[in-house]
């Protein structure tokens, strides 16, 4: 097959039979592949295939929903949670947290019936993690601490303008980037087509790179995602923008949490920064599911 040329689903995979679930958290989207006791063999080919917008279903990423149990790396958690997210990025690569995944694979797991509504610990590979949604509404994942890398800061160009950015860890490398000559409409006129750049030596992983402006309540931010690209919104990534933002203006939650509203282009989202942990707040919504077959041994129709 010429290179540069995508393959596609039935390229990659023989027995196509595959139940989906498509679902966004504030625009970010994924392809949920249920698979409790992980028989699906995820390659990376699968998931570039599954998320390309044009020969594919399309997404920012896959989220397989596969039991603790069934998988060695979280099978130490299964006494503590049921459930494991699996989740794989775009290009195929493996991330350590996704904070939309995790609200999306909670929607999921609720309205399967596979977790009661209220709190519980879903798997990642960043650790547990104490998720709360309701039947419906909003979903609010306890993100773990985060942690802002001390130091000079990182130089990163994005979008033709030279940044030094505060890097942040939430499990996942993030580097954010204050555009204070900015306004709201100046940052949505960016041209984010092209990937950061960025020292290896700051970032050897990668980095997600947030570009951030201020709002009159709070901050409105766009994110170009390591194995993605430009996204609608990332949930790691406005945790980071909210503690990196808050901890420049001298808000640290020494007692009462601090809260912050992060505009994303996918719509809205709130971090809560509280002493030991940070909490992220937001919509989390199931789109349509259905089954992959491949179509010419399928009568749509009959
Ligand atoms: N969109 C996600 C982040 C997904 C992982 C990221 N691209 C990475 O490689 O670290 C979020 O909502 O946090």
């Amino acid at each position: 097959m010429p290179s540069g040329i995508p393959r596609t689903i039935g390229d990659v995979r023989d027995e196509l039979e595959l139940r989906f679930v498509k679902g966004h958290g504030t625009g970010n989207d994924f392809v949920l592949l249920p698979d409790p006791d992980g028989d699906l063999d995820l390659t990376a080919d699968l998931v570039r295939a599954l998320c390309d917008r044009r020969t594919g279903i399309g997404g920012d990423g896959v989220l397989r929903v596969v039991l603790c149990a069934a998988v060695p790396e979280a099978a130490g958690l299964a006494g503590r949670a049921r459930w494991f997210m699996d989740y794989r990025n775009a290009d195929g690569s493996v991330a350590e947290m996704c904070g939309n995944g995790a609200r999306v694979f909670a929607r999921y797991l609720v309205d399967a019936g596979y977790a009661q509504p209220g709190r519980f610990h879903v798997a990642t590979r960043a650790g547990l993690r104490l998720v709360e949604a309701a039947v419906d509404g909003d979903v609010t994942v306890d993100m773990g601490p985060p942690r802002i890398i001390d130091g000079p800061g990182a130089p990163v160009t994005v979008a033709d303008r030279d940044f030094t950015a505060t890097a942040v860890s939430m499990g996942n490398p993030h580097a954010v980037c204050f555009a204070g000559d900015l306004d709201v409409a100046g940052l949505r006129r960016l041209d984010l087509t092209r990937p950061p750049s960025f020292s290896p030596v700051d970032f050897p992983d990668g980095v997600n790179v947030e570009i951030v402006v201020d709002r009159p309540a709070g901050v409105a931010m766009r994110v170009f995602e390591r194995g993605v690209g430009e996204t609608a919104s990332c949930g790691t990534g406005a945790c980071a923008v909210a503690v990196a933002w808050a901890a420049r203006r001298g808000a640290r939650p020494a007692g009462a949490p601090v809260e912050v509203e992060v505009d994303v282009p996918g719509g809205g989202l709130v971090v809560i920064w509280q002493p030991e942990t940070v909490l992220l707040r937001g919509p989390a919504e199931l789109v349509f599911d259905g089954v992959l077959r491949r179509a010419e041994a399928h009568d749509p129709v009959g």
